[in-house]
């Protein structure tokens, strides 16, 4: 089977005012969603960001896939490689760690990737979980992820989830969460208050939730003696406290004296940082996400990495739609230790999923799709509109401090904060 066609198509969906340690959440989103056309007949997909940059990259690629075999990764992975001519991207929104040049041939590489197994498992008739290994669940747990935000957008109307500034808005957001989507465990966005306020929100959470596991993660927002000081409180309390400072010398100090594991998805996201991150002790749990890591396939070596030196292995998440969740699921259910429930932002954006038949989540996990490859359908009238969203929305770029200055001038972005 292979390759005649790779349509890119950039789609913008609305979002919620979601504070976090660098601004706010624009209203709208930005992805790009990834058609892989074969000479059989089959077409693959595949969802990745949407920022201007990586849409770039992603466009200088697809064209240098024609001809290739959909089960040559290798070949595809070098064309991408040979196509981006050993540019590295920028973590230009500050929120998922430095990038290098092999780490951004690994996210241009992603969306393919998943196109070609999406393909390879409808040509078989076989879900993309089984080409993966097999169901070792059939269904993935996710975890209702928490933020602190405004009622709705500056001089917008409140939206359906209403304010969440201080504990009892928190608690009450983790109500709604687990009221639709019945999760299980629960991650609270933090980094935007001071911890003391962060961790009374995590106690309240605990109160409301005694027996769901908690996560709380600051995006690298406090100094390692701070984030030791939090660790030291919340002992017995979260599940694992995620980037509580930057980079890997500052995980590997909080790692030092915290009686938590750490978890990360913003020092340890690519392949050349796993031998430091282990030589320093930095990290106990890493967030896999195959729109870094390099798609399915590069991730579930990422997995035999973190078995072989008994890391953890939980999984991250951007806000994104359905193919990506549909993939991660797959992933997950196909991956033995990834034992932690996953992150999704999908409960944010579902309603403006491109697909036929959004997902839903039953009991906090999502039922691993049953159809042949990925198991989900573009709805082509949804993604029409969704682009034109992205044509019509002004924003090309992710840009969380801006939009906030654009609200408090005198925002600034401070890492560490407190
Ligand atoms: O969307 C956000 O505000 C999140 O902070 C996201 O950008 C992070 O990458 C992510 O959720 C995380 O776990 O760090
Ligand atoms: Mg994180």
């Amino acid at each position: 089977m292979r390759i005649t066609d790779v349509v890119v198509t950039p789609i913008a969906f609305p979002d919620p005012p979601l504070l976090n340690s660098v601004g706010v959440h624009e209203p709208w989103v930005l992805r790009t969603v990834v058609e892989v056309r074969t000479d059989a007949g089959l077409t693959g997909l595949g969802e990745t960001y949407g920022d201007i940059g990586h849409l770039n990259r992603v466009r200088a690629a697809a064209p240098a896939l024609t001809g290739l075999d959909v089960h040559d990764l290798n070949g595809i992975r070098a064309r991408v490689s040979t196509a981006l001519g050993g540019e590295a991207g920028s973590d230009r929104h500050g929120l998922t760690g430095r990038l290098t040049v092999e780490s951004t041939v690994d996210r241009v590489f992603s969306p393919f990737e998943v196109a070609t197994w999406d393909v390879r498992g409808k040509a078989l008739d076989r879900p993309v979980v089984d080409l993966l290994g097999g169901a070792v669940r059939d269904a993935v747990p996710y975890s209702a992820y928490l933020f602190y935000k405004w009622a709705g957008h500056p001089g917008a109307e409140p939206d359906e989830w209403g304010a969440a500034l201080d504990a009892d808005g928190v608690v009450a957001q983790a109500r709604e969460l687990t009221r639709r989507h019945g999760f299980r465990s629960i991650k609270l966005k933090g980094g935007v208050l001071p911890p003391d306020e962060e961790v009374a929100a995590i106690r309240a959470l605990r109160e409301a939730f005694p027996g769901h596991p908690l996560r709380l993660d600051p995006n690298a927002a406090w100094s390692p003696a701070t984030g030791l000081e939090v660790a030291r409180e919340l002992d017995g309390v979260l599940e694992y406290l995620e980037d509580p400072s930057p980079e890997i010398e500052g995980m590997a100090e909080v790692a030092a004296g915290s009686p938590l594991p750490l978890a990360t998805n913003m020092c340890t996201i690519a392949f050349e940082h796993l031998a430091p991150s282990v030589a320093a002790g930095a990290v106990q749990v890493v967030l896999s996400d195959h729109h870094y890591w390099g798609g399915l396939a590069r991730s579930k070596e990422l997995a035999a990495i973190c078995r072989a030196f008994g890391i953890g292995l939980s999984m991250h998440s951007n806000s994104h739609l359905g193919i990506s969740l549909a993939a991660m699921t797959h992933l997950a259910a196909a991956t033995p230790n990834l034992d932690y429930a996953c992150d999704t932002h999908y409960p944010w954006n579902s309603a403006w999923d491109v697909l036929a038949e959004p997902l839903s989540f039953v009991d906090g996990a999502l039922p691993v799709p049953t159809g042949p490859g990925l198991g989900v359908e573009l709805d082509r009238d949804k993604l029409a509109a969704r682009a034109e969203d992205y044509r019509r929305c002004g924003i090309v770029q992710r840009d969380d401090t801006g939009y906030m200055r654009s609200i408090d001038p005198g925002y600034e972005r401070r890492r560490p904060r407190w």
